[in-house]
């Protein structure tokens, strides 16, 4: 039988890589291939699946899949592939492609043609948080396009909030999907990765821009405390509020020269940090994600602190 390419959609900060480390975590997905589609510099999501692992794993770093990167997808499979079968393995049951989580599936799907003499057998997993699909619907068009093109959605964070309103959202943009709705995370992934793909993909192409998203990335000089860096992130979500879309990379603590924390906020709300192993692959610097505020604007959050604050281009999420 031939293999699967999982297109792994979901908005930003919706749970992709947790559902993604929770199925890798399982011995049905033996025979997994993953590429992770990171929009920021600094490979957050390719190091957590990456940690501690040994799943085959390519990166698709700087840019978005769905607008500047589709040929580079199609070269990164060629040679996934390649190399499996010069390693004497026996083929892939799935690819896995972790989105970035303002694409868009539409563009990606379209930018696989090449790959069709391989007869991969393709479908949509997109991720919804429970929590934050009104919002999210309510303001990016890359919400719907996501859902609307799921064969199969798996709500997040039932743990945060109650699913109905999420689940009315979700039968609204896709009444086809396949839903998962299960709060045990090895049960959810199970369910997300083998559910049996229900009709083909559809998708809206409204070719509007989604509002302003600025990038910004933040990196703290070598005379910032460990208190300033604290503060920063503080102030960062009390400036920010609601246009705070997501931060996540690394901190390195000045006490804990081997430990570099894995920071992470969804909108202002932060997950306890994760210590992992300090070295190239956790590079100290947050990705900051926020609606209609760019690196300049964010120098407002204060202007005396140690952190140098770097554009990264919009064109990098737009996918218009
Ligand atoms: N409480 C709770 N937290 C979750 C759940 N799923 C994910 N998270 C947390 O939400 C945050 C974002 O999760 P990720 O898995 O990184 O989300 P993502 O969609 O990969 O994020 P991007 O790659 O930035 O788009 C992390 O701090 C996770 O620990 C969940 O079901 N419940």
């Amino acid at each position: 039988m031939s293999a699967e390419f999982i297109l792994l959609a979901g908005f930003l900060g919706s749970g992709k890589t947790t559902l993604l480390r929770d199925w890798l975590a399982l011995p049905e997905a033996a025979d997994t291939a993953v590429i992770v589609n990171e929009a920021g510099q600094i490979d957050v999501d390719g190091a957590i699946v990456a940690d501690g692992g040994t799943v085959p794993l390519a990166l698709l770093n700087n840019g978005c899949v769905c607008c500047s990167l589709t040929n580079d997808l199609v070269f990164t499979v060629e040679a996934l592939l390649r190399q499996r079968r010069e390693a004497g393995q026996g083929p892939f049951r799935r690819i896995i492609l972790e989105c970035s989580g303002l694409s868009k599936p539409g563009p990606i799907l379209r930018s696989l043609a090449p790959l069709s003499p391989l007869g991969l057998r393709v479908r949509v997993v997109a991720t919804c948080d429970a929590a934050q699909a009104p919002s999210r619907a309510a303001h990016f068009e890359e919400f719907a396009a996501q859902i609307a093109a799921a064969d199969t959605v798996v709500l997040t964070k039932l743990d945060q909030a109650p699913a109905e309103a999420a689940l009315a959202l979700v039968e609204g943009l896709n009444p086809l999907a396949a839903r998962v709705v299960e709060g045990d995370p090895a049960r959810r992934a199970l369910a997300a990765f083998t559910v049996a793909p229900g009709l083909a993909a559809g998708f809206p192409e409204t070719g509007r821009a989604h509002p302003e998203v600025g990038v910004t990335l933040a990196e703290f000089g070598e005379d910032a405390s460990w208190e300033d860096r604290l503060d920063w992130l503080e102030n960062l979500a009390a400036f920010a509020g609601d246009r705070l879309l997501r931060v996540k990379g690394f901190l390195h603590p000045p006490h804990a020269p081997e430990t570099a924390l894995l920071v992470q906020l969804v909108g202002t709300l932060q997950s306890p940090p994760v210590p992992m192993p300090r070295g190239a692959r956790t590079p100290e610097a947050l990705v900051v994600i926020a609606r209609g505020l760019d690196a300049a604007a964010l120098r407002d959050v204060d202007a005396d602190a140690p952190v140098r604050l770097s554009r990264l281009s919009d064109r990098r999420l737009r996918c218009d």
